[in-house]
């Protein structure tokens, strides 16, 4: 069983235009609403694998009602805490030649006794699973270290902690040393204060989170695939897509085939490219499900060029 948690989950619009003009009125050609946020997707990849998953998210006004249902719609096992401040909404503009543009809402403040609710949920439906999955932006006032805090708990109560998170929130993780973190290429460079514009600065940066506390590095480098820096080394992989429709949820496709593989090596990186790649080749924010997953389009680099500049 792993478990994810979502302290701000999202209602994902994704709206199709023909152009997006800055500073001008654009008529949307389509609208799909997607349950969203970095852990409710993880779970929802997980689940259309049969990989069994309960989502512990936060639920406010219609938008969290409507979550809850188009998640439950889906069979996903889900426990939603209710809170004060409504549920936000993500919206990613989609243009016929593939470039996508995203809005985050910050989502609402959570206040000191929801938080606490939240964490006695998730620390209840972490007992006894494999894995507790930790990811996205912090709401409002929510502090920093709540990842690094959460972390111990599970860590001492014997579960795996993954964590999927940016800026402070990942740097204070890294300290309480969960087993595996899975930064994007821009979330990498920021933990550790350089660019990262080559392979090579990859595995570096990895390195550098490991030697910082965390057992397992994952960093998703987009188009150029995956660097996976653990105990056994370095392994470096790509899964390479000719027309991809939307990069949205990616990196959450990645880490939860990275998991139900068992997280650890090439064939874990393996997978996680499959269902990453797969996710890329889908719509919106719609999650690989087994038909949909490509293993043949997979390379693992035995000898990886560190050289190799990242696509800009
Ligand atoms: N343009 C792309 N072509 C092929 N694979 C991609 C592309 N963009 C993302 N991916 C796959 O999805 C994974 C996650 O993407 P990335 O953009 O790094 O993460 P995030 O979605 O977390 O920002 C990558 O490691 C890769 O496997
Ligand atoms: O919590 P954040 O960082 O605002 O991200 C939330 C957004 O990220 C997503 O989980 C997509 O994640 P990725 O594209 O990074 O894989 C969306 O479903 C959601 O709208």
């Amino acid at each position: 069983m792993i478990v994810t948690l979502t302290l701000n989950p999202s209602l994902d619009r994704t709206i199709d235009v023909d152009r997006l003009v800055k500073g001008t009125m654009t008529r949307a050609r389509s609208v799909r609403i997607d349950p969203g946020g970095k852990g409710v997707n993880v779970s929802r990849a997980l689940l259309a694998n049969r990989v069994p998953t309960v989502a512990v998210v936060t639920s406010g006004g219609a938008d969290g009602e409507q979550l809850v249902r188009l998640l439950e719609g889906d069979g996903i096992a889900v426990h939603a805490v209710p809170v004060a401040g409504r549920t936000r909404s993500n919206v990613t503009i989609v243009e016929p030649d593939g470039v996508v543009t995203k809005l985050n809402e910050p989502g609402e403040p959570l206040s000191r006794e929801e938080l606490d609710a939240v964490a006695d949920v998730v620390l209840d439906e972490a007992e006894g699973a494999s894995w507790a999955v930790t990811c996205g932006s912090l709401p409002p006032g929510v502090p920093a270290d709540i990842y690094a805090r959460l972390c111990e708990f599970f860590t001492s109560a014997g579960v795996r902690v993954a964590v999927d998170a940016s800026g402070p929130a990942l740097l204070a993780a890294v300290g309480a040393g969960p087993h595996l973190v899975k930064p994007n290429r821009d979330e990498l460079a920021e933990a550790v204060g350089r660019p990262v514009a080559s392979v090579g600065d990859a595995v570096e940066a990895a390195r550098e989170l490991r030697e910082r506390g965390a057992g397992t590095v994952l960093a998703s480098l987009g188009a150029d695939g995956a660097v996976l820096v653990d105990e056994d080394g370095v392994t470096i992989g790509t899964a390479p897509v000719s027309e991809p429709r939307s990069t949205v949820g990616a990196g959450d496709a990645l880490l939860a085939g990275f998991l139900a593989a068992g997280a650890r090596g090439a064939p874990a990186l393996a997978e996680g490219l499959a269902w990453g790649a797969a996710a890329v080749r889908l719509p919106a924010s719609r999650m690989p499900r087994p038909d949909d997953i490509r293993r043949d389009i997979v390379r693992i680099d035995a000898r990886p060029d560190l050289g190799r500049s990242l696509i800009a």
